[in-house]
C-alpha cells in the first residue's frame, strides 16, 4: 500500500520520480489537479492523455479506496498542459501516512507545476448548504495538527520551502474570485458557496456531538483530506485553489434518521460531476489567458 509509510521522502528521492515521469511523457503541465471521492471524471477530460498506474510509479503510494482510480494522467485540458490525480490517499488509509499522502505536490512541484486545483467530497455543516452545492474553500481547521500531525513535522529541506510557512494566505484570493465570476457566468450561482473545510483523520464519519462541535467552531464543510496537501504546496510557493461538492449534510440532530455513508458520497459526485468539471476545466482555461492569475 504505502511503502515505508513513516519515511520522510527525500528531495532527490521526489526528483528521481519527477525525472523518471518527466522522461516518459511530453508535457510539462502549470497546472496539478486532484479529484476527490467520486470526481476522477476531471481526468478523462484531459486530451492527448499520457497516463501511468500508480503502482507504475516509482516512489508513489497506491490508492486504496472506492471511488479513487489511481492513475496520474498527463494531457492538455482546453490546450493548457495539466497533471492530474485521479484519485488521491489519505490519512486513514495507513497508519503515520502524512508524508507519503502529499508526496504527489512535491512531486508536482518538481514537474513544474504553479497552480494546484483540488476537489473533495465532504459533509455540509452549514445549515444554508444543500447536499449538491460546490463549496469555495476559503480556510481550513487542520484537526490533525492540533495533534501534532502535520505533514511538515520532521526536518524541514529548505529546498522546498522555509521551516515555518504562513498559511493566513493558503487559499489563493484571486483564484476565489476566478471561481465565483465563473460560476456566475455558467449559471451555477444557485448552488454556489463559500466556506471554511474542516479536515478529520477518518475512516470513520463524525458523531453528532462532533459535528455540533465543528459548526460552533466555524467549520463549513468537514472532510478527511486536502488540508495536507494544501500545506506541502503551500510550503513549496505553488498556488492553490480548492473546493468541497457537500455530498452530505453532516448529522446534528439526534432526531435525524440520516446516515452519512460512502455510497451517498459518490452518488452525489455523479449527480454534480459534469458542473464540477466544466466549473475547474473554465478556471485553467482563464488561468492561461489572463496573467493576472499566471
Ligand atoms: O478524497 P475525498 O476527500 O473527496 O474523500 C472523501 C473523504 C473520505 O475519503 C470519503 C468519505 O466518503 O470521501
Ligand atoms: O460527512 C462527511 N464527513 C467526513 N468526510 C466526508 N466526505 C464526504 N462526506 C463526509
Amino acid at each position: 500500500m504505502f511503502p515505508e509509510a513513516n519515511k520522510g521522502y527525500s528531495y532527490e528521492d521526489c526528483k528521481a520520480t519527477a525525472d523518471w515521469l518527466l522522461a516518459q511523457t511530453d508535457v510539462r503541465p502549470t497546472v496539478g489537479i486532484v479529484c476527490g471521492s467520486g470526481l476522477g471524471g476531471l481526468a478523462d477530460m484531459l486530451k492527448d492523455q499520457v497516463a501511468f498506474n500508480y503502482k507504475d510509479i516509482p516512489n508513489f503510494p497506491q490508492s486504496t479506496v472506492h471511488g479513487h482510480a489511481g492513475r496520474l494522467v498527463f494531457g492538455t485540458l482546453k490546450g493548457r498542459p495539466c497533471v492530474c490525480m485521479q484519485g488521491r490517499f489519505h490519512l486513514y488509509e495507513e497508519q503515520f501516512a502524512v508524508k507519503s499522502i502529499t508526496l504527489p505536490m512535491r512531486i508536482f512541484k518538481l514537474l513544474g507545476v504553479e497552480t494546484v486545483m483540488l476537489t473533495n467530497a465532504a459533509g455540509g455543516l452549514n445549515q444554508d448548504f444543500k447536499v449538491g452545492d460546490i463549496m469555495i474553500i476559503k480556510d481550513h481547521l487542520n484537526m490533525p495538527g492540533f495533534a501534532g500531525n502535520n505533514p511538515l513535522s520532521g526536518p524541514n529541506d529548505e529546498r522546498f520551502g522555509v521551516r515555518f510557512p504562513c498559511m493566513s494566505d493558503a487559499y489563493d484570493r484571486e483564484l476565489q474570485q476566478l471561481a465565483m465570476d465563473v460560476g456566475q457566468e455558467l449559471g451555477y450561482g444557485d448552488f454556489l458557496r463559500e466556506g471554511v473545510y474542516c479536515v478529520l483523520g477518518g475512516p470513520s464519519f463524525e458523531t453528532i456531538a462532533e459535528c455540533r462541535m465543528l459548526h460552533k467552531l466555524g467549520a463549513d464543510a468537514v472532510g478527511m483530506s486536502t488540508v495536507h496537501e494544501v500545506i506541502i504546496a503551500r510550503h513549496c510557493g505553488m498556488r492553490v485553489f480548492a473546493l468541497s461538492l457537500i455530498t452530505n449534510q453532516a448529522v446534528m440532530d439526534y432526531d435525524s434518521e440520516e446516515k452519512a455513508n460512502h455510497e451517498e458520497v459518490l452518488q452525489t459526485g455523479r449527480q454534480r460531476a459534469q458542473q464540477l468539471e466544466r466549473l475547474v476545466s473554465t478556471m485553467v482555461t482563464r488561468i492561461e489567458h489572463n496573467n493576472n492569475y499566471a
